[in-house]
């Protein structure tokens, strides 16, 4: 599905709020316009911009005073300044109160769309890091279910919640394990201790040891000061280590030590470091396949499955798909201030019957574009260009196929769609439909799609 940002541009120039509207609109972002200072607080009053473009020097409020107000009632919110040459310094100012950069009016406009770029960036991390931000006496995350294997792993949480024993959690990509690891943690007696989430698959084994283990200054070329490792930030707490089958046959074995020993040496340092977490690991491979071809150690294997969850598709647990709308329709309101007063009979039908190959975090950001595209309080398909939407437009008309003949013909189509969407680049086309980069290039490699891609 394709991302959806929106920009506020505050400008009292009409020349200029229009020059960085089409700019903007053509690489894909959703703009609003505002001649004042006050017209933009206005406006973010009743609709949520993660991002405003704003011109230093107009008539009225100034660009300072309304970053301040910005800043003050909106923490979330990225404010890039405008100016020309003259206000380089005022915009220089901006940034010591809270502006997340400035462009100079002068320069080339892709100085902008980088600066927008790592806004973006940004955003989405803290985004990451904190789902909703607005929120705040909700829980964060919905923890009951009304399906009999999801409701007996909830109890199983509970249970395991006091003992420090290692886990495994099992699972495909979106189904939550990392919400799981961190409740585990929350309920236990390490809870008010660190909660250190790493995913295996982004490093290289280099830089995952050095992650890991930390390192000493000038061990290794770039390794310009000392850093501790996530095993030590860790101790005390919790250590959720995902897609534990991507690591490499050196990690294990360094790893398993340190499950031996509770001890760890910084990389270029043989000092012994003791070390006291709990160890939960998640992996949507098959780590007995992983064994029995060689690249996952059986002897690790047993150290941290002591507790095996399996967390269950949403496909397997439809009964839960309608309260998991509504918990995230509660909250995005609160994070966009929409009023939104229902969902379509037909979006609600559809969605209650997808089969989200993305989990979890699939049916939340359809509700979440949903929300960035609804404009009459009404939430609705219609408008996504997504392949999503395409499949609910031509859902009711199939041919009755053998099941996985089906499945395979509707993921290679919403493959073909979503990269072609997301420019052929597989990065951006993982995240935004919610595989894992290496999932969708298996993907990739099962249905040929690199004919379709060029
Ligand atoms: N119980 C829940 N309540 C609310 N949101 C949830 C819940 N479970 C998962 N999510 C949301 O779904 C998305 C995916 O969750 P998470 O990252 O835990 O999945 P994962 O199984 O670890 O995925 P991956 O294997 O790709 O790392 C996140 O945005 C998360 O906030």
């Amino acid at each position: 599905m394709k991302e959806v940002f929106k920009i506020l541009i505050v400008d009292d120039e009409k020349e200029h709020r229009e020059t960085y509207r089409m700019l903007l609109e053509s690489r894909g972002f959703i703009i609003g316009e505002a001649k004042s200072g006050d017209e933009a607080l206005n406006i973010m009053e009743s609709e949520y911009y993660p991002i405003v473009l704003c011109d230093v020097i107009m008539p009225g409020l100034s660009g300072i005073e309304v970053l301040k107000k910005i800043k003050s009632d909106y923490e979330s919110v990225e404010v890039i300044m405008v100016t020309g040459y003259g206000g380089v310094e005022t915009a220089v100012e901006a940034m010591k109160i809270g502006a997340f950069g400035y462009f100079i009016k002068s320069h080339n406009p892709e100085e902008l769309l980088i600066e927008i770029e790592k806004a973006k960036k940004l955003l989405n991390l803290q985004k990451k890091n904190n789902m909703i931000s607005t929120k705040k006496n909700k829980e964060r995350y919905l923890y009951q279910s009304k399906n009999p294997k999801m409701k007996e792993l909830l109890n199983t949480l509970e249970d395991i919640g006091q003992s420090s024993a290692n886990v495994l959690l099992l699972g495909e990509s979106g189904v939550g394990k990392e919400i799981i690891a961190q409740r585990l943690h929350d309920i236990s007696k390490r809870s008010n201790m660190p909660f250190i989430a790493i995913n295996c698959q982004y490093y290289s084994t280099n830089l995952l040891e050095s992650e890991l283990f930390g390192h000493e200054k000038g061990s290794f070329t770039g390794a310009n000061e000392k850093r501790i490792g996530r095993f030590e930030e860790a101790n005390g707490g919790t250590i959720f280590l995902d897609e534990i089958g991507e690591i490499s046959q050196e990690i294990q074995v360094k790893f398993l030590r340190v499950l031996e020993n509770r001890k760890i040496e910084r990389m270029g340092s043989n000092k012994q470091i003791e070390v006291d977490f709990r160890l939960i690991c998640a992996t949507n491979k098959n780590l007995l396949h992983e064994i029995q071809s060689g690249n996952f150690r059986e002897d690790l294997f047993y150290r941290i499955n002591t507790i095996i969850l399996e967390i269950p598709p949403l496909r397997e647990r439809k009964e839960d798909i309608l309260d998991m709308i509504n918990f995230f329709i509660d909250n995005y309101k609160m994070e966009f201030k929409k009023d939104i007063t229902k969902i379509e009979n037909e979006t609600l039908e559809y969605l209650l019957n997808y089969s989200y190959p993305g989990n979890i975090r699939e049916l939340k950001n359809i509700i979440e574009r949903m929300f960035v595209l609804c404009k009459d309080g009404v939430l609705k398909m219609e408008g996504m260009e997504s392949s999503t939407a395409k499949n609910f437009d031509s859902h009711k008309h199939f041919d009755i196929l053998d099941f996985n003949l089906a499945r395979a013909n509707f993921e290679k189509e919403y493959l073909i769609n979503a990269l072609k969407l997301n420019d052929n680049n597989i990065t951006k086309t993982a995240e935004v439909i919610g595989l894992s980069r290496r999932q969708l290039f298996n993907k990739i490699n099962e249905y040929n799609l690199r004919e379709f891609m060029s």
